[in-house]
């Protein structure tokens, strides 16, 4: 009931929808074209909402999304998908269309951004001198090695003909009016995406310390061209946030109550390892469930946010996953405790579930057929875990990207 409610109060279709009614004479009263750009896993229904609002006043255009997240034809837009989290020739080949569409253009057009998370991959131009494949080998290493997605997007928009405001500067002086479905802790407008019609909070100088952090080797080519700054300031652009983990909780939160559960929400910026997460919530879960605080049973607990883990396992999952597996054997034998927790994109880690759900029997339903649960969180291979247990949560594309959300019921 929860993820079904959470769903529609950020997809895309409502958000963009709500948005564009209340600020149309904001498009209309230019004097020139309207193209519309549309980049991230939400773009395909952004654009789909901007084109039912906006109609024949969009001139052109462009959709570039992942594989599998677009849904037919829009009338008047060109539809790409293409790799994510790790950028392929396929986003080249789009985000070369997508500047040939929005190049030589005056200061009386407009483009309206649709920008959503997943960005950063599915939008790229890599600078001159870095090949496609230095990109996708530093990206790699990026995801693996732990970083937070504002260090990973630090490199990766100094690297970037497009990110970091570089985009606003190819349009420029046409205005950039941008919608953003945050999905970066703290909604940083600069990091969503890796902000290509936004200036650029971060500094080379900062790129190569997140390499230093990480230990992440990189080529001479590289290093030289992290050392160009970025723009720190646009005077073309106009960017609103249409959606965030925050309206994901405040909705959960009112889903709960409606179903007459106490609630609280403990936080929507969480980010600590997801293993550590799933066992400190699991603690919280014991204390609701002896001494019923911080909050009476029968409870609903709501966090919002987006953890990291460290692969050094050579199994299959992702953050939430991993938590889920954490929580379950920190709570194992429990009764009338469940926690869900998922990516609000549909997909967690490199793999087909969202999340899972887990509860006090879960870590018995994969002792049954034979296997230790806790050696499959040792080897980041939480799918599998789940899997054997029934607990993986499936929903396929979402159509909306606002990090990841967790539930956890005591009754
Ligand atoms: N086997 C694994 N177990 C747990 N987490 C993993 C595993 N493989 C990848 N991850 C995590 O999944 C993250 C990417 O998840 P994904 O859902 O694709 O990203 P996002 O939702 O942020 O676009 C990586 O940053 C990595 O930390
Ligand atoms: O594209 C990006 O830079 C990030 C943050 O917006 O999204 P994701 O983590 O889903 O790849
Ligand atoms: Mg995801």
């Amino acid at each position: 009931m929860i993820i079904e409610r959470v769903r529609k109060s950020v997809v895309p279709d409502n958000t963009v929808k709500d948005w564009l009614t209340k600020n149309i004479e904001k498009l209309q009263n230019r004097k020139g074209k309207l193209i519309v750009v549309s980049i991230g896993k939400a773009a395909w229904r952004m654009a789909k909402a901007a084109k039912e609002v906006l109609k024949d006043e969009i001139e052109r255009g462009i959709i570039i999304t992942k594989y599998g997240h677009s849904e037919g034809n829009i009338e008047g837009f060109e539809i790409y998908e293409a790799g994510h989290p790790i950028p392929d020739e396929n986003t080249l080949n789009a985000t070369k269309r997508a500047l040939e569409l929005t190049e030589n253009l005056t200061q009386n057009d407009v483009v309206l951004f649709l920008v959503s998370g997943g960005g950063s991959a599915l939008f790229e131009m890599p600078v001159d001198g870095i090949s496609l494949k230095d990109i996708q080998k530093l990206n790699e290493a990026l995801l693996k090695s732990g970083a937070n997605i504002v260090e990973i997007n630090t490199v990766r928009k100094h690297l970037s003909k497009v990110k970091g405001g570089r985009f606003a500067q190819h349009v420029h002086p046409a205005k950039v009016i941008s919608l953003v479905l945050s999905d970066v802790l703290g909604d940083r407008l600069d990091s969503i995406a890796s902000g290509p019609a936004y200036p650029d909070n971060t500094t080379s100088q900062q790129a190569l310390e997140v390499l230093e952090r990480y230990k992440i080797t990189t080529s001479e080519s590289i290093l030289n061209a992290l050392k160009q700054e970025t723009p720190k300031e646009l005077s073309n652009v106009e960017t609103y946030i249409i959606g965030s983990v925050k309206v994901a909780c405040d909705t959960a939160q009112n889903v709960a109550k409606e179903l007459g559960y106490n609630t609280l929400i403990l936080t929507t910026v969480l980010d600590c390892e997801a293993k550590e997460a799933g066992r400190f919530l699991g603690s919280i879960a014991k204390e609701i469930k002896e001494n019923d605080r911080p909050v009476r049973k029968p409870a609903a607990v709501i966090l919002g946010g987006e953890t990291i883990v460290r692969v050094k396992g050579t199994g299959k999952g992702g953050r939430n996953q991993e938590l889920a597996l954490s929580f379950a054997l920190s709570i194992d034998g429990l009764s009338d405790v469940v926690l869900c927790s998922f990516g609000t994109d549909g997909t967690d880690g490199p793999t087909d579930a969202a999340g899972g759900i887990v509860d006090g029997q879960t870590v018995q339903r994969i002792k049954q057929v034979g296997y230790r649960a806790e050696s499959f969180l040792e080897n980041n291979d939480s799918y599998n875990a789940l899997k054997i247990a029934g607990d993986l949560l499936i929903t396929g594309p979402t159509g909306t990207n606002v990090n990841d959300l967790i539930v956890l019921i005591v009754g």
